[in-house]
């Protein structure tokens, strides 16, 4: 199809260097075609002149704490919460997520916590408005979990800098060439794990999806992804910390033609994260930004990262897939989930913005034997 399409910019294509970042060109990545569009005010875009400073270190408290263990907001006759899959996520309906109050927000926190995803849809009776709120609204609510994250690479509306777009349409194909030369285009990850306080919780909400099926977001268990672990290699990973660095985004930025507004940052995380409300023990390996681990062998760790990252990718019985509608939005604790895209249909626009909370510095779980640790030797 001939896309009737106009740019939100100009189609000449401009080069930036940002201090310490690589020339891109701005084009790629924010051209849209506008027809049709229903939240143009979130249209992906990136200013040449963004420069991000590093985000300041700051207090972190995380809200589950100060949660209804029972979480009576959710746990009620006029709310449905349907388990996705017995090991992680739900969905939740005859709640706007928009209209929750402080306390249900912090239930929030612990549900995702808990459950690692909770996707927010409508029914006949109550429809979700994340996506007609405000934007400051928007960001209002996030914030509440955390200082907001702003992203060195991906598109950005016009006029904020804590939003990112996650965007492709007939004329937009970009996220098809993000990773060449792969058989998938399946890319399991944490999101931002190389920040020094990686995040926690995180909206993403689909504005817009026109296509008849495809686009869905697959999600992993990383608790269960730890508890799968032998006795000897949980205690062996517990004591284990891996460098996360942006270095591969940055690459991929570049060859796509996206900003780059931050420079290089480089972490080192516990293998094993303790997620502070929970205490639950999560297998905190992002297969795309880990370079190596701490006091390994350069061979001894890339076969680590290989396994653990086969290992956390293909249990698809610790993994489960939603399909989207629109105003759907879901709201996931990074520490204890890792997701990808599935970029199966680009031929059709597909619209989702995604804000995201930093949290602490990760705390390393302290490996301790429980009675049931060894239930899948059997
Ligand atoms: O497009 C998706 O389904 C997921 C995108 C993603 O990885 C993100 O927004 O962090
Ligand atoms: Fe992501």
């Amino acid at each position: 199809m001939a896309p009737s399409a106009t740019t939100q910019e100009p189609a000449s294509v401009t080069t930036f260097e940002a201090k310490g970042a690589v020339a891109v060109d701005k084009a790629k990545t924010t051209l849209v075609n506008t027809d049709g569009m229903k939240y143009p005010e979130y249209a992906p875009y990136n200013d040449p002149n963004d420069v991000f400073p590093e985000p300041e270190p700051f207090d972190y408290h995380d809200r589950a704490l100060d949660a209804d263990p029972a979480m009576p907001v959710f746990y009620n006759d006029h709310v449905k919460v349907e388990e996705l899959t017995p090991y992680l996520g739900v969905r939740v309906t005859g709640l706007d997520l928009a209209s929750l109050d402080k306390a249900g927000q912090d239930q929030l926190a612990l549900l995702a916590a808990k459950k690692g995803i909770v996707f927010f849809a409508s029914d006949d009776k109550v429809k979700q408005t994340f996506r007609d709120i405000s934007m400051k609204k928007k960001l209002d609510m996030v914030r509440y979990y955390g200082q907001l994250h702003q992203h060195a690479v991906q598109p950005r509306p016009v006029s904020s800098t804590e939003i990112s777009v996650v965007y492709q349409d007939n004329v937009n194909t970009v996220r098809k060439h993000w990773w060449p030369n792969r058989l998938s285009r399946a890319i399991w990850h944490i999101d931002q794990s190389q920040e020094r306080q990686p995040p926690g919780m995180t909206f993403f909400c689909c504005m817009q999806s026109d296509a008849p099926s495809g686009g869905d977001t697959l999600v992993g268990s990383l608790v269960e992804a730890y508890e799968r672990l032998s006795p000897a290699m949980k205690q062996f990973v517990c004591g284990l910390k891996a460098v996360h660095s942006s270095k591969v985004m940055a690459a991929k930025a570049a060859r796509v033609g996206g900003a780059n507004r931050r420079q290089q940052v480089e972490s080192v995380h516990p293998v094993v994260y303790e997620q502070p409300a929970t205490g639950y023990k999560s297998l905190y390996i992002n297969p795309e930004r880990i370079t190596h681990f701490e006091g390994l062998r350069h061979e001894e760790s890339e076969m680590l990262l290989k396994f653990l990252s086969d290992h956390i990718t293909k249990g698809a019985d610790f993994h489960a897939r939603y399909k989207w509608s629109e105003g759907d939005v879901c709201v996931w604790d990074q520490r204890v989930l890792i997701h990808s895209a599935v970029l199966d249909n680009m031929e059709h626009r597909r619209h989702f913005i995604r804000i995201t909370a930093l949290a602490g510095v990760p705390t390393p779980a302290k490996y301790t034997p429980s009675e049931h640790e060894d239930m899948y030797a059997k």
